[in-house]
């Protein structure tokens, strides 16, 4: 018997064909392929159960952690992954683990800082899993302020070692994923003193704990910072504190292709930049880019099937109410999440083409394009997430009251989600480094210096000035020109009002910190300018597939006519359109969402999500919604027994108690 579809007559009305739509959100035929047969594995496997873990108390979601990292790690092995289907895989079990720093920051950091003899000394063991690795940065006192980290590895001549030692409370490392109970290994970053002079921020190998018995090394004092937000969520991962007290390590221990120690204490900096050093947060603000894709497309998928099935007022004749998915004031709110999930899918494939052209210049020395690397990874991190951050919250406001159950999938997808805010960087002073970034390309513009890159545009900053928007009708908004001379405009405008602005004041460094909440507004419009640009560049390629490109252009159009409509102060108050202008962007809008909306649920059923990563009964393939929430219902502890554990010794006292007081 064929299984029942409530999306059924949805999925009828799609203009596009799935199938390759699937391949152009995967990025290719391969990807999608690996991905599918991942994905259905770990939906198939048992352990990786996830449904319950909300209902376990700490200690048995850690241990549950621990159960599904062996269990992955058993089945990588088992079925020889490769290193992509391993992450794949880890990223599918879905649920936070000391695993995502080992891979994710530990062994990047050493590839990215040691030098080939470390490289040869470390990563077989880290690769083999008999060592496990966090990153330890941040401290109880610092963590934005990288420069102002107290931790000291001081090098003794002597003994050859460095003393690695944490002078003060507020110097105990504190955050490290994977720190707390599990790792046995750290890359540490600490302040190298040498001969009494203090080199700055670097990074050390350091052990942590017996490989033997999992005891915590002499001078080493480790453990969990406790609790985090939400229930099951983050609190799956061990954050962790961790103090030295003197405590020694050979000098090959410190990571030193950006800077060296020798053998007598000599300090040598390299030519490599001393930013280098940041380099794994680089690496990992890329890849977070692209996880916001996934999480957004999660939260919309959810909040789109489920909008299909609801239905509230408007029956006619008895007739079915309307489902409300039709109404155009859940349209304008959902359909721009659904564009902006695939605007941070393309903007995330090109930021990865972007770091692998800036790391293979790196091995050639070629230093040039770090500077626009940084401020596009730290500025597409910061945006990405904080829209992802508000759009799953947003998601769970569309699915009504139901969205506020567990089991919608959305308040466990929020809590774990938040911190990747600040994780990786506070989004705000991320944003200010791109502002930085901004600033000092418009003060070389009349120097001569080309600006290149993402900073293209403000090379022609004297027409981007004066240009005057032409749009007469509603849809000479469909025009890509048009929409990236809008947005370039008014970044330009805004970046060279800004630097006018600073140019004010005597000492720059006061202008900068007295202008910062108007900097961080130019570099969101510059990071928006960059999303728009790669969807328009995206759409250039060769797209197959019936209706597909078409599908893309429309919500191209709906991603760029939304932030424009959500920044129309922006684009008015810099003179890049009118306020008419304006109001036909948004009557363009209203438009592109009547043609999204036939093909809403294809266009969700793309991301390929099982319902295992979905997690979510609103937004079951099947969209069977009310019959799968009415069975979990039961299936909740509270309802093992018909009257609650505590009715004898709390309610019925009271009860009995008003009984009496009623009789009186
Ligand atoms: C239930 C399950 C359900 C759902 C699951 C769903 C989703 C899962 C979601 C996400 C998973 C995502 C990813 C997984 C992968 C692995 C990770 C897993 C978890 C992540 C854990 C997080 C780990 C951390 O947080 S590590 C600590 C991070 N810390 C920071 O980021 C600190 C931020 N601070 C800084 O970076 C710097 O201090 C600073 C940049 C702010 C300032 O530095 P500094 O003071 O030294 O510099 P300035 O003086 O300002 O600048 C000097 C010049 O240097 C340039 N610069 C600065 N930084 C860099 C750089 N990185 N690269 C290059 N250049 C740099 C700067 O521009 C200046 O240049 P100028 O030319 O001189 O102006
Ligand atoms: C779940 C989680 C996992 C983490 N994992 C790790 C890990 O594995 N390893 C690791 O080393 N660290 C980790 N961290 C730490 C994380 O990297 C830091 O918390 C993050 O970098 C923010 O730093 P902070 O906590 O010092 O925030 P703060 O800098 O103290 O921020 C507090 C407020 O001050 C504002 N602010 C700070 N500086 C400025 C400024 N210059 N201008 C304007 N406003 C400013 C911020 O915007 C924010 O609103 C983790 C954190 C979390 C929450």
């Amino acid at each position: 018997m064929e299984a029942l579809d409530y999306h059924a007559e949805e999925r009828r009305k799609a203009e596009f064909n799935l199938d390759e739509m699937k391949i152009v959100w995967a990025g290719s035929r391969r990807n999608y392929e690996l991905s599918d047969r991942v994905a259905r594995l770990v939906a198939s496997d048992p352990v990786f159960r996830k449904d319950n873990r909300t209902m376990l108390t700490r200690k048995d979601l850690f241990k549950d952690t621990l159960r599904k990292a062996a269990h992955a790690w058993k089945r990588i092995i088992d079925l020889r992954l490769s290193e992509e289907e391993a992450n794949m895989l880890r990223s599918y079990v879905d649920q936070p683990a000391f695993t995502d720093l080992h891979w994710g920051m530990f062994i990047p950091a050493i590839k990215g800082q040691g030098t080939s003899e470390q490289h040869e000394k470390w990563l077989p063991m880290a690769y083999k899993m008999q060592i496990i690795g966090c990153y330890a940065q941040t401290e109880l006192g610092h963590g934005s302020n990288v420069q102002g980290l107290e931790t000291t590895a001081t090098f003794d001549p002597q003994t050859d070692e460095f003393d690695l030692h944490s002078p003060t409370l507020t110097s105990s490392k504190w955050w490290p994923g994977g720190l707390g109970k599990v790792s046995t290994h750290a890359v540490v970053y600490a302040r190298l003193i040498t001969g009494g002079q203090d080199h700055g921020v670097h990074g050390f190998i350091v052990q942590l704990r017996g490989l033997d018995d999992h005891l915590p090394l002499p001078g080493i004092t480790v453990g969990d910072i406790g609790m985090k937000f939400g229930s099951g969520a983050y609190n799956s991962m061990d954050n962790g504190l961790l103090r030295f007290d003197h405590v020694r390590i050979p000098r090959n221990q410190m990571l030193m292709r950006v800077s060296q120690v020798t053998r007598e204490g000599k300090f040598v900096q390299s030519d490599v930049p001393r930013q280098l050093v940041y380099g794994t947060m680089v690496y990992v603000r890329q890849t977070i880019v692209s996880d916001a894709s996934c999480a957004l497309a999660r939260a919309v998928c959810i909040a789109t099937r489920y909008s299909a099935v609801r239905r509230q007022f408007g029956s006619q004749n008895g007739g079915p109410e309307i489902q409300v998915i039709d109404y155009k004031t859940q349209q304008s709110r959902l359909f721009p999440l659904l564009a902006s999930a695939y605007a941070f899918r393309f903007v995330g494939e090109w930021l990865k083409w972007l770091y692998t052209d800036v790391t293979q210049r790196l091995q050639a020395n070629d230093f040039s394009t770090l500077p626009e690397a940084h401020a596009c990874t730290a500025g597409l991190k910061s945006m990405t997430t904080s829209v992802t951050a508000d759009a799953i919250e947003e998601c769970r406001k569309l699915c009504g009251g139901h969205g506020y159950l567990s089991n919608s999938g959305l308040p466990e997808l929020f809590a774990v989600y938040i911190p990747t805010c600040t994780y990786e960087g506070d989004n705000v002073v991320l944003l200010l480094q791109v502002a930085r970034f901004l600033m000092k390309t418009v003060s070389q513009l009349g120097s001569g210096k080309k600006p290149v890159g993402t900073t293209a545009y403000m090379g022609r900053a004297e027409h981007l000035m004066q240009c005057r928007c032409e749009v007469e009708m509603a849809q000479d908004w469909l025009k890509p020109s048009t929409i990236l001379e809008a947005f370039e405009a008014r970044a330009v405008r805004m970046s060279i009002a800004c630097a006018k602005s600073l140019g004010k004041f005597s000492n720059p460094e006061d202008g900068f910190a007295e202008l910062s909440p108007d900097l961080v507004e130019v570099a969101i419009a510059h990071c928006q300018l960059i999303v728009v640009s790669k969807f328009l560049e995206k759409l250039q390629q060769d797209i197959p597939g019936k209706g597909v490109k078409r599908q893309l252009e429309i919500l191209c159009n709906v991603y760029a006519l939304h932030l424009l409509h959500k920044h129309l102060g922006d684009f008015v108050a810099t003179g890049c359109i009118t306020p008419n202008q304006g109001a036909l962007a948004n009557e363009q809008l209203r438009l592109l969402y009547a043609q999204v909306r036939p093909n809403a649920i294809a266009l969700v059923d793309a991301f390929n999500y099982t319902d295992h990563y979905l997690g979510s009964i609103l937004g079951c393939y099947d969209g069977n919604v009310y019959q799968k929430l009415y069975q979990e219902a039961w299936k909740d502890p509270l309802n093992d027994t018909v009257v609650p554990d505590g009715y004898l010794e709390y309610l019925r006292p009271i009860l009995k108690q008003h009984i009496r007081t009623a009789r009186l």
